[in-house]
């Protein structure tokens, strides 16, 4: 088998260019069959335009793409019979039912009557909607109406389901109970999942995750193993005196501190060593000590240099991907 036959997803040096500002440049990616795989990064990285190309919605303009071992310029149908899509923007038809909204697409895609009926009920039962089956979408909650698009990505039986956002302005109860389907789905049916997200909660699901920034991949691997790469606790001291204690933690400890209203914070490379360390050393009294293990907003900041919640204060420039590469 070929690296590309072997892959759900694989593309080489993938770049999409609208006019002259680059969204994506140079993608590199080779998700494996039957994982999850998250393409984590902040508002305009260049997401919802990535997973538009591999659903053959929007032409590359440069490089190759290639779904279920398709490529997805020049065997677009054939890819599009190997995917489900889930959007970012919810796009059922409210006055029909649950039922109604899966037998239709399931027409669109030509699954014959008899078949559609018994693969409709199926989803239904996988996104626990059978007993709302026949009330119309306009009545669903968010939460519901997701579950239902999922199922209605599952009808064609597809090799790779891509979400846009998954669980985007959902509750945190709601976003459990669909990553707790998502996750069922994987295990029953063996595809691959390839989500769009900016929620490091959401990340945490994934087995690999890609971080997206400004057009460009800045480093994959699974969440466990970025932390780990990060290497870096998180402590947050509060003292009876934090203008001493950064000035302490700078001298004997060589480290970066600074105080803000919730104590004096620092990141070292092993806060429990450094903790009992500080306060035999210290001097002034500890009043309350706490170590934070890397997250991925860290992991994020490592890599980018700022946090996941920054907007880019303007569009993406060719200027700035030539600085970057
Ligand atoms: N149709 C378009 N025409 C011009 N520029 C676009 C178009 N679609 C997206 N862009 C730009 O491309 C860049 C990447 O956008 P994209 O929607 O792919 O980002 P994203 O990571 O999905 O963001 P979000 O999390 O907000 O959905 C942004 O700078 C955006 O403004």
């Amino acid at each position: 088998m070929t690296v590309v036959e072997e892959c759900a997803v694989r593309t080489v040096d993938l770049g999409k260019t609208y006019g002259d500002a680059p969204a994506v440049v140079g993608l590199d990616l080779a998700v494996p069959r039957g994982v999850t795989f998250g393409f984590l990064g902040p508002n305009g990285a260049g997401k919802t335009t990535t997973i538009s190309m591999l659903c053959t919605l929007l032409r590359p303009t440069a490089g190759r793409a290639f779904v279920g071992g398709c490529d997805v310029v020049a065997e677009p149908h054939a890819v599009r019979e190997r995917i489900g899509l889930v959007f970012q923007e919810t796009t059922l038809d409210l006055d029909l039912t649950a039922r109604e909204a899966l037998r239709f697409h399931a027409e669109l895609f030509g699954v014959p009557w008899r078949e559609s009926r018994r693969t409709v009920a199926a989803m239904l039962d996988l996104v626990g909607l059978t007993a709302c089956r026949d009330r119309p979408v306009r009545e669903f909650s968010g939460g519901m109406r997701r579950r239902l698009e999922i199922a209605r990505g599952l009808l064609t039986a597809p090799q790779v389901l891509f979400l846009d956002e998954p669980t985007t302005g959902l509750d945190p109860q709601t976003r459990t109970v669909i990553w707790e389907h998502l996750h069922r789905l994987r295990e029953e049916r063996g595809i691959t999942l390839f989500l769009t997200t900016h929620h490091l909660e959401e990340a945490e699901h994934c087995d690999r995750l890609a971080i997206i920034d400004d057009g460009q991949v800045e480093v994959e691997g699974s969440p466990a193993e970025l932390k780990a790469e990060v290497a870096r606790d998180t402590v947050l001291l509060r003292t009876r005196d934090d203008a001493d204690a950064v000035r302490l933690v700078r001298e004997r400890f060589g480290l970066e501190a600074s105080a803000g209203p919730d104590g004096v914070r620092l990141s070292v490379a092993d806060g429990a060593a450094f903790v009992p360390k500080f306060c035999a050393e210290a001097g002034i009294p500890v009043l309350s000590a706490t170590v934070t293990p890397p997250s991925l907003d860290d992991v994020f900041l490592h890599h980018t240099g700022r946090t996941i919640r920054t907007e880019r204060s303007g569009p993406l420039t060719v200027d700035d991907v030539g600085r970057r590469r």
